[in-house]
């Protein structure tokens, strides 16, 4: 009974933290330069997309549904996706972030970030010219069906009816599960949840953070992060029944530390349910 109250007790703490939680300044802070620079080499954001686009593009990721776990007030993550999958889900636990990206997804302006920089950039990876942003903007646009409520921390992440019976063919989740879990165990149960979102022989396309503690996602709003290392992410996959397929890890250089987290390194890992 007490160790029922605790975990629930570290869950409930960490919500309080999220009511907080301000979408300007997370964009801000993560997906502006230098951490999101399309000249710079060594920025994370064009490392993550390369990442993503060659995960969702080398032949071994296919089906209908992919559901995005914790998307926040983000899309970058679903970019090179769209083009694979013709039914898009993104979640998020807070409506801010679900308002966030339906002003986008309505095409109504009032968001905080320019996404264009972003279609641009996976439109050259993907071979095509910059300018035709606004076709992968419409793909987008139309191939998202909705944007949902998601809580990691229960055993059934998402409302009954939001899945077919199959479940996912992919899933994608970026920068949530360490970032939302009080401690270690927490985020290997969460990664657990989120697995019976995929049917089996799908895949996972996972980023997160290595060695970082807290966040800020707001002036003051300072949130605490399950620092992990790259052997206790692959232990918690494999506890909870992912099979690995590869991991990548980038290391932040000094100037993209800006003080916002104490992150050090960033993980991409994919992975399949089987
Ligand atoms: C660090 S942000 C990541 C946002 C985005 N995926 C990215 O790549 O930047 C973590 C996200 O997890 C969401 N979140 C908080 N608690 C959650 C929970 N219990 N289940 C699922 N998502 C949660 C937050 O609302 C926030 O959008
Ligand atoms: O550099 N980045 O692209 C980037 C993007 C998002 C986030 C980080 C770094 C590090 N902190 C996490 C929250 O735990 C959120």
């Amino acid at each position: 009974m007490m160790e029922q109250k605790r975990k629930d007790n570290g869950v409930a703490a960490m919500a309080v933290c999220y009511e907080k939680f301000d979408p300007a300044a997370y964009l801000q802070y993560n997906y502006t330069p230098p951490r999101a620079d399309f000249e710079r080499k060594d920025s994370i954001v064009p490392w993550k997309l390369a990442c993503l686009h060659r995960a969702f593009t080398e032949g071994d990721v296919s089906g209908e549904l992919l559901v995005d776990i914790g998307s926040g007030p983000t899309l970058y993550q679903v970019l090179s996706g769209c083009e694979v999958f013709n039914k898009v889900l993104l979640t998020d636990f807070l409506d801010v972030n679900r308002q966030e990206l339906k002003r986008w997804l309505r095409d109504e302006g009032g968001c905080n970030l320019d996404w264009t920089p972003y279609l641009q950039h996976v439109c050259k990876l993907e071979g095509r010219r910059p300018s035709e942003w606004t076709e992968k903007a419409a793909k987008l646009r139309q191939v998202v069906l909705d944007v949902v409520p998601i809580d990691v921390h229960c055993s059934q992440p998402l409302a009954p009816d939001v899945l077919p019976p199959s479940g996912a063919d992919c899933l994608v989740s970026c920068f949530c599960l360490e970032s939302v879990s009080p401690d270690l165990p927490s985020f290997t149960r969460a990664l657990g949840h989120t697995r019976k979102l995929l049917r089996p022989g799908g895949h996972l396309l996972l980023i997160g953070a290595l060695g970082e503690s807290y966040y800020f996602a707001g002036p003051g709003v300072r949130i605490p992060v399950v620092p992990l290392d790259e052997a206790q992410v692959c232990a918690s996959l494999k506890e909870s029944g992912y099979t690995l397929i590869r991991l990548e890890v980038y290391t932040l250089p000094p100037d993209m530390r800006v003080g916002v987290d104490d992150v050090t390194g960033v993980f991409f890992l994919k992975a399949v349910n089987q």
